[in-house]
């Protein structure tokens, strides 16, 4: 569904993804791994159009993404919920999921019921800014404005960061659902092991802007985990 092809990114001066290749296939769930400050967020962020690649290639459904706007690549299905959350905190929480509408293929501008009957508390304090809305509330919101899009592909960056135990559960349950259940590909950047285990068909492993290890998340072995991602 995803195929990156020797992609390079700079900040600047600072090469930071390096001729990196990974796929994503349809239907899967692929956790994205690897310590602090390997290029994780930078690359889903190349791939969402939000920063500017130097070269290689980015396949998604047979559409090369590189020449397509930010707008655009989120049109084409691809939701996206960001690290931190990155909700309006002075808008409500309706007017936050409004935002997701706004790059649907269908033209659709209601709020889908579904979303609501996934996360009610949403529903709950719909009126509600999205600021005073607790960190896992905000999380919820965040993937429910991701959903909002009706995406194919779901791209979740670190979203258990800073939430309690008992919401990780939640996400990850959540997560299991709407690519299990619902077929949605989902590509997710997870620290927590424990989580990724519950929730990943396969794993890809970063390390210095390379994709270093990858396999079936059954393959994921302890000596991978102490080479690459224990700190
Ligand atoms: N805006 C920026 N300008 C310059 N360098 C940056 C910028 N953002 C990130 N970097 C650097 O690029 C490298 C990759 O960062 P990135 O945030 O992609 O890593 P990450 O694997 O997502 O880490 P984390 O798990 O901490 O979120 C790091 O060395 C980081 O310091």
């Amino acid at each position: 569904m995803l195929k990156i092809e020797k992609l390079n990114q700079y900040y600047g001066q600072s090469h930071t993804l390096w001729d990196l290749d990974i796929e994503i296939p349809k239907g899967k769930c692929t956790c994205l791994m690897g310590r602090n400050g390997v290029g994780k967020t930078t690359l889903v962020q190349s791939v969402m159009g939000i920063l500017p690649t130097k070269s290689g290639s980015m396949m998604f459904d047979g559409q090369e993404l590189s020449k397509l706007s930010a707008e655009k690549r989120a049109s084409l299905g691809i939701g996206y919920v960001p690290q931190g959350r990155q909700v309006f905190p002075l808008l409500t929480v309706e007017e936050n999921l409004k935002i997701g509408l706004s790059s649907r293929r269908d033209k659709v501008r209601t709020i889908p019921e579904s979303i609501y009957e996934m996360f009610p508390v949403l529903k709950e304090m719909s009126q509600r800014r999205g600021g005073d809305l607790s960190g896992g509330q905000q999380q919820q919101l965040a993937i429910g404005r991701a959903l909002a899009l009706d995406p194919v592909m779901l791209i979740l960056d670190e979203p258990t960061e800073g939430i309690q135990p008992n919401i990780v559960q939640e996400i990850g349950d959540i997560i299991n659902k709407l690519n299990k259940e619902a077929g949605l590909t989902v590509l997710l950047v997870e620290q927590k092991l424990p989580i990724t285990k519950k929730v990943a068909d396969q794993f890809i492993i970063m390390e210095r802007g390379c994709a270093v290890a990858k396999g079936e998340i059954a393959e994921l072995t302890d000596d991978l985990v102490s080479e690459y991602l224990t700190v």
